[in-house]
């Protein structure tokens, strides 16, 4: 059985910063997004990641992209160092991953801390052993499966995702967020939860680029409860579908209903964690 989320439910997964805290016990992430060919990536999930409430963002990646991420957020480090959890693959072609970039993505991946694997690095699942969370569109997901010998369709996909969601977490062994209209989120232990989108307007190129932002520093924000309980990771993934949707929603009600951009809905997500606070 599928559960709604609701803001009840996310309202358990946003975290405040208390007195005793720093910038790293609150948490650090660390990003391996974005490509020549795809910059925005990286600039709109660090954008969301930094408006989620986060101790740090440390980028990794070429210095063109670096420099777009910084002249948007010079909060931003661009060293590597400890860090609570990765988002990889975001803007990331994954046929045109240089020896780089894959130095890169195995340095995140051996670290021990939970992943959340988007886009350009969805066909790495399964080469490490850290709390994982994938977060793939139907098409995404379709060829993933395929790859992995369990040939489907973006149609058939679109057809049964939340069935497909869950034969990718039972056989790969990590936590699915399925995106589309109703995002589906469940893992290998049976969680199953649906995020139904307040809005439309979502379907926006780099929406997803921001959906990974706000994951990522959920997920490294609780990394001593994920240390605990990697079942978490499914409750954040659901409670970060959660606020992207009501991002959106709240930055198009501003505009009376009107149509918002990827950036938009990152700059709204402050508001959203504010009034889940508040609750
Ligand atoms: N400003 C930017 O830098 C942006 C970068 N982006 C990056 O661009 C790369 C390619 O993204 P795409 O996924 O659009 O790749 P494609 O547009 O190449 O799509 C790949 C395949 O999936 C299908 N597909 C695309 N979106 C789908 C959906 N929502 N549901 C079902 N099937 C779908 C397509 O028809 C295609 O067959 C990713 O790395 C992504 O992160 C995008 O997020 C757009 C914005
Ligand atoms: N019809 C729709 N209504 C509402 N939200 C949608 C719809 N289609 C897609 N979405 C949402 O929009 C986002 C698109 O992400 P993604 O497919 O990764 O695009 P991109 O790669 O351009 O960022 C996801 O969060 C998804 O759940």
């Amino acid at each position: 059985m599928w559960q709604e989320w609701t803001a009840d439910d996310a309202a358990g997964w946003v975290a405040a910063p208390a007195s005793g805290d720093d910038k790293y016990s609150r948490g650090v992430l660390g990003v391996v997004t974005g490509s020549q060919e795809f910059p925005g990536a990286a600039v709109l999930g660090v954008e969301a990641a930094h408006r989620t409430g986060i101790g740090m963002v440390r980028y990794i990646g070429p210095r063109s992209v670096r420099q777009a991420v910084l002249a948007r957020r010079p909060e931003t480090v661009g060293v590597a160092g400890r860090v609570q959890a990765w988002l990889v693959g975001s803007g990331i072609d994954q046929s045109r991953r240089s020896f780089v970039l894959l130095g890169d993505l195995g340095h995140a991946l051996a670290a021990q801390v939970p992943v959340v694997l988007d886009a350009g690095a969805l066909d790495l699942v399964g080469t490490h052993t850290a709390p994982t969370v994938i977060t793939p569109h139907a098409g995404e997901l379709a060829a993933l499966l395929t790859a992995r010998e369990m040939p489907t369709t973006v149609d058939e996909v679109r057809a049964a995702p939340g069935e497909w969601a869950e034969r990718a977490a039972a056989e790969l062994g990590v936590a699915v967020l399925l995106k589309g209209a109703v995002t589906y989120v469940c893992d290998p232990d049976g969680d199953r939860y649906t995020v139904t989108a307040p809005t439309h307007w979502l379907a926006t190129a780099g929406s997803g680029d921001v959906l990974g932002g706000i994951l990522g520093a959920l997920v490294a924000t609780h990394h001593v409860q994920l240390a605990a309980d990697a079942e978490a990771l499914t409750a954040l993934a659901a409670t970060a579908s959660w606020v992207h949707g009501e991002a959106a929603r709240r930055a198009s009600a501003e505009v009376g209903g009107g149509p918002v951009t990827a950036l938009d809905i990152a700059v709204a997500v402050p508001a959203v964690i504010g009034a889940l606070l508040a609750r």
